[in-house]
């Protein structure tokens, strides 16, 4: 037997809860097993049995401080006594001198499933402990409270009960710790030195544990689990028992852009005794009204703005946000659902889905959620039925693109930019340097005057034969299209400059060759030659299966919860709410940044209750446009106040003579719109100009129109801080691709996530 060296050697002991950071930090690279080092060279060493053997260099104070732990057990074993043939052998390892640093702080605990276990503990000694393993825990918690102290226990024994504590240990166990220490009995704490360390012996203590939560920390677990249970937002669907005691049929209408999947969903509603359509867009949602109407079936109209009852009428058309969940249905169509996955708006198509009481509901919408409706169906216990749908018309890339020059422009082009300032770029472009004219679209713009600039575009008989135009062309709108080209593929998202993401790309492209168009087939491509890639790449990929969908609470939800915390702001219940809600694995918490922008604002607001607050926060308001923010807040005190709420606002006597003034126009129309939005979720008598600003609405839309038609300025901006593209008095200038640049950035080691203004010219 060869003999080591006179020394002792450092063992560490590392709890379950620590292993694995533990194992992590000694063995940075690579796991080494017990039997392969030796213990004589620098490298620290896993035992057989879980512990870390310690070269001499390293001390108890250097694992404590680089761990940040103070719950470490070191024990030191003479060194000639572990090592024969040079392997060591911890199992005939007495321990000589023992070193137990003081729990103090408890790192994380959590079981690892992969950690050591003493599942194989042997039958007849446990047999033993029978009576102790059986005991009810409320009777052990009972008599270790009554116990003046506990029974004395070896040093050996004490030092594996500390084992197992740590095991077990977490903040509230501390003093649990301290408590069962104190008032233990000899039979406990040998059965649990039998147990050692490991899930049995927390199988045993948890129950005790919540015996003595319950009575020391009554309070506590009364606001914690009140907490926790209003802000519960697991299993969402039962939320709608009538919807789930229906039998519902789901036909899901799968295809790409311009395949016919609303209108043939629209068949159905029209057919049905009582129809509901849950449209994404306001506009939308009236040309179903229109369309429907024209074709003799009765058909109101519902949006956050606008009531329109038809008398006699069984159909309505709405926005997604406005759907009853209280009225029965035989019908009901919700298109574009794949907006379920939309950061901001997604709840309202996943409360429609889960919540409408109709017989039938037809989905429209690209494959991206086609699973997770299937998921979602079978815990609804609905019925789901696939109806695939292709293309009317092929699209075709068209290869040569623009080569950089707008003077290479089409009649029947759409040529979409993604910011307002650039869609006015391209329009005044075009219109100096060639003899087209531009209609434009955006999502600034009321739907009226977007409809006005869609007809314009489509009517054949005027010179209004080009559309430049926003992402808000890819929904809803029946355009002529010949030909979409992108001026570019990056957008700005609030925050950064970043590529538009494919689906958004095929939803746009698709719209080239619609049907009903004379053209035969459509086709696309981008100004600039380097964008090209990047196009057939998204033409190309498959849409992305989307995993999670996004819920929002109710006002009920949030009320709840406001229960917990009566002295906080709304934006920080929110922000409350945000972290301590709890989820199901198929849904997101959808974003509230808005709300909780609005939220600050009206803080000043006194005299709101918190459900006033609650849908003053979804009023549609452009958070990034001052006066339409002010004109929010002034909207609110006099409701606050009692008081009516005026518009005090001027009319403009002409259509816009410059940017600025076009600007106003979009703001102001944007303010009577959220005049209205509110008349339509407070008490009417409150909001008593409804008729005024209605017509002040039409009158701006129509100069907006007009306005835009003759638009011949350059763009300004709502937001001067933004980056503006390099200006050039001489004339167009070439744009460059913003696409070219962010890959050229990205392959020069930039990441993804760096803003893309600093490459921008
Ligand atoms: N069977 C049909 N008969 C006549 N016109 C049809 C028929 N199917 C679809 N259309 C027309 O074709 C165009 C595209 O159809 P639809 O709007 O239903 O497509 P979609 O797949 O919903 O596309 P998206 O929602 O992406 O715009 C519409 O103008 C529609 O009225
Ligand atoms: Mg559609």
């Amino acid at each position: 037997m060869a003999r080591g060296p006179a020394r002792n050697l450092l063992y560490l002991y590392s709890s379950r809860d620590n292993f694995t950071k533990v194992r992590a930090f000694l063995f940075p690279n690579r796991f080494h097993r017990a039997d392969s080092p030796n213990p004589s060279n620098s490298h620290p060493f896993l035992t057989p049995d879980s512990k870390f053997c310690i070269p001499p260099q390293f001390s108890p104070s250097h694992f404590t401080q680089s761990l940040n732990y103070r719950c470490l057990n070191f024990q030191r074993h003479p060194f000639s006594t572990l090592v024969e043939n040079g392997t060591p052998n911890l199992n005939s390892a007495p321990a000589l001198e023992s070193e137990v640093t003081e729990v103090d702080s408890i790192s994380d605990i959590g079981l690892d499933e992969n950690g050591p276990g003493n599942d194989n503990l042997e039958p007849e000694k446990r047999l033993n402990f029978a009576q102790i393993d059986s005991r009810d825990p409320v009777e052990i918690y009972k008599e270790l409270r009554d116990a003046s102290k506990s029974d004395k226990q070896s040093r050996s024994d004490w030092d594996l009960l500390i084992e197992v504590f740590r095991g077990f240990a977490k903040s509230a166990a501390h003093k649990f710790r301290n408590f069962f220490f104190k008032k233990c009995k000899i039979d406990i704490v040998k059965y649990l030195v039998f147990l050692g360390p490991g899930i049995e012996a927390e199988k045993f203590l948890f129950p005790i544990f919540v015996e003595f939560c319950l009575e020391e920390f009554p309070d506590e677990i009364k606001r914690f689990r009140s907490m926790v249970e209003s802000a519960d937002l697991t299993k969402p669907h039962t939320w709608f028992p009538f919807a789930r005691a229906m039998k519902r049929k789901i036909v899901y209408h799968c295809g790409p852009t311009n395949s016919g999947k609303t209108y043939n969903a629209l068949q159905r509603f029209m057919e049905a005794k009582k129809g509901i359509y849950c449209s994404p867009l306001r506009l939308l949602a009236m040309e179903v009204f229109d369309k429907v109407n024209a074709l003799g079936v009765y058909c109101s109209l519902l949006t956050g703005q606008e009531k329109k009852f038809v008398p006699f009428s069984n159909h309505v058309a709405c926005t997604v946000e406005m759907v009853s969940v209280d009225e029965l249905y035989e019908v009901a169509v919700i298109d574009e659902i794949q907006m379920m996955a939309d950061p901001s708006r997604g709840y309202a198509w996943t409360r429609a889905l889960l919540g409408l009481k109709a017989d039938e509901i037809h989905l429209c919408g690209d494959p991206s959620v086609l699973n997770i409706v299937r998921k979602i169906c079978s815990e609804t216990g609905d019925e789901l039925v696939q109806q695939r749908y292709d293309r009317f018309k092929p699209l075709v890339v068209e290869a040569k693109t623009l080569l950089g020059d707008l003077k290479n422009v089409k009649s029947g082009d759409c040529i979409v930019a993604f910011s307002r300032r650039e869609i006015f770029e391209v329009k005044l472009a075009i219109e100096k340097y060639t003899k087209h004219r531009c209609c434009v679209i955006y999502g600034a713009l009321p739907p009226e005057t977007r409809r006005q600039q869609a007809n314009l575009f489509n009517d054949d008989n005027n010179e209004y034969d080009i559309l430049v135009a926003s992402d808000a062309v890819g929904m809803g709108l029946n355009l002529h299209i010949r030909r979409v080209v992108f001026y570019s593929l990056s957008k700005y998202n609030g925050d950064k400059t970043v590529p538009v993401p494919a689906s958004q790309v095929k939803q746009i492209a698709g719209r080239a060759g619609r049907r009903g168009s004379r053209y035969p087939e459509g086709l696309t491509t981008t100004l600039h030659l380097e964008d090209l890639d990047y196009l057939i790449e998204c033409l190309k990929k498959p849409f992305d299966e989307v995993k999670k969908v996004g819920l929002f609470p109710f006002f009920e939800q949030v009320e709840l919860f406001a229960g917990q915390f009566p002295d906080v702001t709304f934006a920080q219940l929110l922000e409350k709410f945000a972290e301590n809600c709890r989820l199901d694995g198929s849904y997101f918490l959808c974003h509230h940044h808005h709300i909780k922008k609005i939220a600050n604002m009206l803080e000043e607001v006194q005299g709101l209750s918190l459900e006033d607050r609650f849908n003053f926060c979804f009023a549609p308001v452009n958070i990034r446009d001052p006066k339409a923010m002010y004109h929010l807040l002034r909207f609110a005190s006099s409701y606050a106040h009692k008081l009516p709420v005026n518009i005090a606002m001027g009319m403009p006597k002409c259509t816009a003579r410059n940017d600025s003034e076009l600007l106003d126009l979009e703001t102001k129309h944007q303010v009577l719109s959220m005049y209205l939005w509110l008349s339509n979720h407070f008490e009417g008598e409150k909001f008593p100009y409804v008729k005024k600003v209605e017509a002040m609405a039409v009158d701006i839309a129509e100069l907006l129109g007009e306005s835009l038609t003759k638009a011949n300025w350059k763009p300004e901006s709502r937001n001067p801080g933004k980056p503006r593209q390099q200006e050039n008095e001489g004339g167009y200038e070439r744009p460059r691709s913003l696409i070219k640049l962010y890959e050229q950035k990205r392959q020069e080691g930039f990441s993804a996530g760096q803003k893309l203004e600093k490459v921008t010219a």
